[in-house]
């Protein structure tokens, strides 16, 4: 076959693949396209050789499918006589991805049968150009072959020919075509920039008015149907032969309309990509596996500050700025990610031109080609060095965080995953470490002393990670078996808990012992008068809400001040224990015990009956108390104590705690005057002779600034010749509305409120005047006597005031007798002993007062060398009838002789009485029998007519 040198250079000026084989199979053209793209390819080992035989490999493929399918495809479109172009595959090339068809055409030549093999690449459709020739019939079907629209224009620009291709792409028929001109208003041409495009501007006119080939031109053609078609365009002067001018310009195009479409949005998707890039200081690189060649983007040059011009595309470009210490290790896990295919992420230092060292993050991987050979590694790299600076702080700070924590007086655990970690802090306070706790269930299970069941809230909210909770106090169990007190706070996070523990156990314990002795009483631990007060109001509220009835016992230990005085204050207390004890084993459980302070008990007993059932009670607690409590330690022996109750019943007796107090305690007053050991219900009477009491103790301060009270005088008579020889003076009271008050009644009052140390001294003081005026009227009298109260002795100038009154009055201290009871003799008090001893030492006499209804102890009178016994009235009263009586009045003034004391009978009313002291050599009495006790005017008229 021989072509036309014009069709040779349109097939060379195409930028399909064009080859021509003969009936044979034999490849007998190729244009200059086929040529190029055949040594790219090969570079590619996409076409490795042509092979000009066949059957032998035409295109010799390496993509042995592709080669099987090409063939059966030239088989089929010369058989079929029909032109095919189902052949499509993608190649790489050069690291993109290309569409390739094969299009297949049988053709006849001279009437001769070819094959036309035209292979578009997508890449670059339109490389390469056509030159146009006036075509032979089968010129003109070798062109129609081709999918690119030809046409071929005179000098004038007048479409002389065109193929069927063109016809598709440009919307006209070749009637429609032939004959128009570049300067036709039909065309509507526009510049790739939108502006329209001048005939002279098209690139046929240029390619024939600049003799030229004008290739790649982008113009868009308005079509008939409003569209645009953009076609790129290559128009090719043809020169006849010896001619400087183009007689004809051959023009191909296609059409882009698609490409330009996608290309312009892949420049859309590319800008931003890069703008993204750009942002981000991504570095994009890419390293060739054949031509062992390194590409790096702008960004890449930036983050290694070097310069693009000396860069070589070489492996060592990156590798010179690699940090020493990193370069082998980096350099070695990118030849392994070659090698192998991986994706490679990793971080290295470089050190950049200003010698700075910067951290770098790289990652890659790997682009394969079409048999999934590795072709091209592509990564991309950033600079992460303010990143890791930022890592660094946080780390430092968080280790600055950590250590802090460490040293926290607070036990602090983290909670993440429900695994614990605890600080050396909560390892101290738990006495857990933290290999020793699996997770926060079993935490929980060893540490609190909580169940799940007890405190499923709390439970839920420290494993569960519920809610955070604040200052909550509970208890936990050390490892060493120990309870602990810890205050506990959690916070709930993201991704777990923190706890912060503070042990407060020497806290809650001093609280509890601050509460211990606010409300306890240290010394029985019994509750003290605060904590009974608080528990009567609240049995006091519960009774009133039950419509029920208490009682409350005020309970007293009789005599206990003989026993600390005899014993001393640590038996006292041992007693007081005991006494407790006692107490509590008599009572039930539910009966609430304090101590009121001294040797005072309180009980309180919810629900009674009535009074008798609460008299029962006390009754047996006095039994119980008749039972001597053994003392041990020091002291080890039995001792007898009896009680004293007072009794009161709520509402009757009392509808509060301070009147209930007030009416139990009248009560136990009232059992104590009764003779004490026994237990006493108070009655209504006990207040009102406490109310006359009260008013008594006022009355008591007036009568002395009225001059109320008068001392009466009875005189003490000898018993062998009846004669007065001593006195005893004697307090009276007259109440201006009340009328006389007897001393029995309005004494103890007295006493009780301290009064009187002021009634005795001037008794005192009055009794010694008068024994001086009658002294000046001639009434010799031995002595007289004055009573001493047993409070009196609470006053500290009681020596110094008799002192006084005594060189006031002039009275001899020999003529003066102070009356005192058996109980002031035994008092182990210091001052009163001193002050007994130093009336002594002045010269006055003491007498025993009631001598026999006390202690009756020998040892005291010798003691304070006492000089006068008063046999009291109980034991004269009866005599003679009573022998029990004169036996003990007998004894009394028998050992009374033997100790050489001087003996009174007081009370001798009858004759008979006084025989019998006289017979028993009893020195004086007193009684009704001589007088009782008179006005001083009296006294001295009974003396002077005795
Ligand atoms: N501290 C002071 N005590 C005083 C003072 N004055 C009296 N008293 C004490 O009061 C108690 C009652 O005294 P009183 O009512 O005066 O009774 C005395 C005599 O009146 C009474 N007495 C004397 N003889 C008889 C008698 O034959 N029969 C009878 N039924 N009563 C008689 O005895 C009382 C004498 O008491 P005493 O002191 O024990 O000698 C009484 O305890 C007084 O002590 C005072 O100023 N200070």
């Amino acid at each position: 076959m021989q072509l036309s040198d014009e069709l040779i250079q349109i097939y060379n000026n195409l930028p399909q693949d064009i080859g021509i084989l003969s009936s044979k199979n034999k490849l007998i053209y190729t244009n200059s396209s086929w040529i190029q793209n055949l040594k790219k390819c090969a570079s590619e080992n996409i076409y490795s050789e042509i092979n000009a035989e066949w059957p032998n490999p035409l295109l010799q493929l390496n993509d042995k499918q592709l080669d099987h399918s090409l063939r059966l495809a030239i088989h089929k479109a010369q058989s079929a006589h029909q032109p095919t172009s189902e052949i499509h595959t993608d190649i790489s090339l050069l690291g993109y991805q290309h569409k390739v068809n094969f299009f297949i055409s049988p053709i006849k030549f001279n009437g001769i049968g070819f094959t036309l093999i035209s292979i578009q690449i997508s890449m670059d459709p339109l490389s390469g150009g056509t030159q146009s020739i006036l075509l032979g019939r089968d010129e003109g079907i070798l062109l129609n072959s081709l999918l690119e629209g030809v046409v071929i224009q005179d000098a004038n620009g007048v479409i002389i020919a065109n193929n069927s291709a063109s016809e598709n792409i440009l919307g006209l028929t070749s009637n429609q075509m032939r004959g128009l001109d570049n300067a036709d208003p039909n065309w509507g041409t526009i510049t790739e920039h939108g502006e329209p495009c001048p005939p002279e501007d098209h690139p046929s006119s240029q390619a024939i008015s600049k003799g030229v080939p004008i290739l790649d031109f982008t113009m868009g053609i308005n079509k008939p149907d409003g569209g645009i078609s953009w076609l790129k365009i290559n128009s090719q002067p043809i020169f006849q032969k010896n001619q400087s001018k183009p007689t004809m310009s051959v023009t191909s195009f296609v059409d882009i309309t698609v490409e330009r479409h996608r290309q312009k949005q892949l420049t859309e998707v590319t800008k931003r990509l890069q703008l993204t890039l750009d942002a981000a200081e991504i570095g994009i690189w890419e390293y060739s596996l054949k031509t062992k060649q390194l590409v790096w983007d702008d960004t890449m040059f930036s983050i290694f500050e070097t310069n693009k011009h000396d860069f070589t595309h070489q492996l060592t470009d990156f590798a010179e700025h690699v940090h020493p210490d990193d370069k082998q290790g980096i350099l070695a896990e990118f030849k392994q990610a070659l090698t192998e295919g991986n994706n490679l992420v990793s971080e290295f230092r470089i050190i950049n031109n200003q010698k700075q060292i910067r951290h770098i993050y790289v990652a890659g991987s790997m682009i394969h080609g079409k048999k999934g050979e590795g072709n091209t590694y592509i990564g991309m790299n950033r600079d992460i060095t303010d990143e890791k600076q930022v890592q660094e702080k946080i780390k430092e700070s968080r280790n600055k965080l950590i250590s802090f924590i460490a040293d926290l007086p607070a036990g602090v655990c983290s909670v993440v995953n429900k695994k614990v970690s605890l600080n050396v802090r909560a390892e101290h306070i738990t006495g857990y470490t933290n290999e020793q706790i699996a997770d926060i269930n079993d935490f929980w299970d060893k540490v609190f002393v909580d169940s799940r069941d007890t405190s499923p809230i709390l439970y839920e909210s420290l494993t569960q990670t519920r809610e955070s909770i604040s200052n909550t106090t509970m208890q936990i169990n050390r490892r060493d078996g120990q309870t602990r007190w810890i205050e506990f706070s959690s916070c709930k996070f993201e991704d777990g808990q923190a706890w912060v523990m503070i042990d407060v156990t020497d806290k809650i314990e001093a609280e509890n012992n601050l509460k211990q002795l606010a409300y306890f009483d240290p010394l029985t631990q019994l509750p003290n008068r605060t904590a009974i007060e608080n528990n009567l109001i609240n049995s006091i509220a519960r009774a009133k809400r039950h419509a029920s009835k208490l009682g409350l016992l005020v309970i007293d230990l009789d005599s206990f001040k003989n026993v600390n005085d005899t014993y001393g204050h640590p038996v006292g207390d041992q007693l007081l224990v005991l006494v407790a004890k006692r107490l509590k084993e008599s009572l039930r459980e539910s009966d609430f015990i304090g101590r009121i302070g001294g040797d005072e008990f309180m009980v309180v007993i919810e629900d009674i009956i009535d009074d008798e059932q609460l008299m029962y009670v006390s009754n047996e607690l006095i039994k119980r108390f008749s039972v001597p409590i053994e003392l041990v330690g020091k002291v080890t022996m039995p001792l007898k104590n009896s009680i004293s109750i007072g009794a009161c019943v709520y509402p009757e007796h009392g509808k509060d705690a301070v009147t209930l107090f007030r009416n139990a305690d009248t009560a136990l007053y009232k059992a104590k005057s009764r003779g004490k050991d026994r237990a006493q219900l108070y009655m209504h009477e006990f207040t009102l002779a406490l109310e006359s009491k009260l008013s008594l103790e006022q009355h008591i301060d007036n009568a002395i600034e009225t001059n109320d009270f008068t001392v009466f005088f009875q005189p003490i008579v000898n018993c062998q010749d009846n004669q007065i020889v001593s006195v005893e003076s004697l307090i009276r009271w007259s109440h201006p509305e009340l009328g006389m008050i007897p001393p029995d009644r309005f004494i103890p009052v007295a006493e009780a409120s301290g009064k009187i140390i002021k009634i005795g001294k001037w008794v005192l003081r009055k009794a010694c005047e008068e024994f001086m005026a009658w002294q000046k009227r001639n009434i010799q009298l031995d002595y007289i006597a004055v009573n001493l109260s047993p409070m009196q002795f609470k006053d500290v100038s009681l020596l110094d005031d008799i002192q006084d009154i005594l060189s006031a009055t002039g009275l001899a201290p020999n003529n003066l007798v102070l009356e005192i009871t058996e109980g002031v003799l035994v008092r182990n008090d210091s001052i009163t002993k001193n002050t007994l001893l130093k009336l002594k030492a002045l010269g006055i006499r003491l007498a025993i007062d009631d001598f026999g209804t006390g202690y009756s102890s020998l040892a005291y009178l010798k003691y304070f060398d006492v000089d006068i016994l008063k046999i009291d009235r109980s034991f004269i009263k009866d005599i003679p009838d009573d022998s029990v009586d004169i036996q003990i009045t007998g004894a009394i003034i028998s050992m009374a002789k033997n100790l050489n004391l001087h003996v009174v009978a007081e009370g001798v009313e009858t004759t008979d009485q006084l025989n019998f002291i006289q017979d028993n050599h009893c020195n004086t009495y007193q009684g009704y029998l001589k007088s009782p006790a008179i006005s001083s005017a009296d006294f001295v008229a009974l003396f002077q007519t005795d």
